[in-house]
């Protein structure tokens, strides 16, 4: 099958500033794409371009095989959702929804009877029946995210781009809306491309997730894939929560000021690295027992668990640990990483896990 959009070496410069350095990606047909990437890293930039609301200053966009830049925007079967829902405040929902079916020139505009029909059954697939004859200022802001992606999807169209499209949302509503879109899609099996900065967000709705900075892609992969193998120390600082050690490798052993932390699952040279580790991934024990020698510095609780920042000799370390399990301010503890990724000074993501001795049992301050 054709890739639905191809992106070749695409390199975007506004002024001084390079907002695209050079991106290449392919999204296959029905594919729910995720560019996720802190502000700034040229999402939005790739989606306009995308768009046709860009030009490349080099490289190409091919939708459906076909080279963009011979396409005009209108004739390149984009739906296009923003943050900020621009529905036409004076039109009623309905009139909104039906917008890009009624603006198309007469030659190709479909009968009266044929949009409003679509347009009735947009309404049910975005479960806002019985809401066409309101105007935008009489829904919510869910409700009206969701007329804009009805309006999207009424063009029939090859690739819908939504850029952050529930940022301007509470973090429930969003919730819901998350879970939502990932039904909707499955159900109208769209070539999707979302824009969000949220890495929970693009870890529950993806497919793919394309992990950005400074205008390049730094890793592709399925949340599995960037989650538990992040390609890059900023992938792994951008993907959830975790620690960072510096930490030297001698002999293949990787440790932290002097004191063994983990071992590699594959042979690695010797030097400076960087260490990261999750709070679900870090194990307290009593002193004593192998591990780093830690004292806890704080605790607090975080949602089902409790979350335990402790000093060690080099750093900090966030380990979560059963809440109902205390640990008081200087309790001194062990320690261990069940897993961890260590960046080496001279690249490559390796993983670590902790001798198989340490892996098992349950550890009690
Ligand atoms: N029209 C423009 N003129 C000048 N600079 C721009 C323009 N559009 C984007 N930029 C710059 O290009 C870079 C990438 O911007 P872009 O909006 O693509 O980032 P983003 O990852 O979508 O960020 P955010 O999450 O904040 O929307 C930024 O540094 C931005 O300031």
């Amino acid at each position: 099958m054709t890739v639905a959009v191809a992106i070749e070496q695409a390199v975007k410069q506004f002024g001084p500033h390079r907002a695209l350095a050079g991106i290449s990606l392919n999204v296959e047909p029905g594919e729910l794409v995720a560019l996720l990437g802190p502000s700034g890293s040229g999402k939005t930039t790739l989606l306009r371009i995308i768009a046709g609301l860009e030009t490349l200053d080099s490289g190409q966009v091919m939708l459906g095989g076909v080279d963009a830049s011979q396409v005009p925007v209108r004739r390149r079967g984009i739906g296009f959702v923003f943050q900020q829902y621009a529905l036409f405040r004076h039109m009623s929902v309905a009139d909104n929804i039906a917008y890009g079916l009624r603006s198309r020139p007469r030659a190709t505009r479909p009968p009266e009877a044929v949009i409003r029909a679509r347009v009735a059954d947009l309404l049910g697939l975005v479960q806002l029946e019985g809401y066409g004859g309101r105007f935008p200022a009489q829904l919510s802001g869910g409700q009206r995210q969701r007329v804009a992606l009805a309006r999207a999807l009424a063009i029939e169209p090859k690739v819908l781009l939504l850029d952050e499209p529930f940022g301007a949302l509470d973090a429930l509503v969003r919730k819901e809306l998350r879970a939502w879109l990932r039904e909707l899609h499955d159900k109208t099996g769209h070539t999707t491309l979302f824009v969000t900065h949220d890495q929970d967000e693009a870890l529950e709705l993806a497919d793919r997730v394309v992990v950005m900075s400074e205008g390049r892609i730094e890793q592709v992969g399925t949340p599995d894939d960037v989650y538990d193998r992040p390609a890059t120390p900023h992938v792994f600082g951008f993907m959830g929560e975790s620690s960072r050690l510096d930490v030297a490798v001698t002999d293949g052993k990787v440790a932290v000021a002097g004191a063994e932390v983990a071992s590699p699952l594959v042979p690695v040279v010797d030097g400076p690295g960087l260490l990261f580790v999750r709070p679900q991934d870090v194990g307290i024990a009593m002193p004593g027992t192998p591990g780093l020698d830690g004292v806890v510095k704080a605790f607090r609780r975080h949602g089902a668990i409790r979350r335990l920042t402790v000093d060690v000799a080099g750093g900090q370390v966030e380990a979560d640990i059963s809440p109902a399990i205390t640990a008081p301010l200087g309790t001194k503890v062990a320690v261990r990483f069940d897993r961890a990724r260590l960046f080496p000074a001279a690249g490559g993501g390796i993983d670590c896990r902790a001798p198989a001795a340490h892996q098992s049992g349950e550890y009690a301050i």
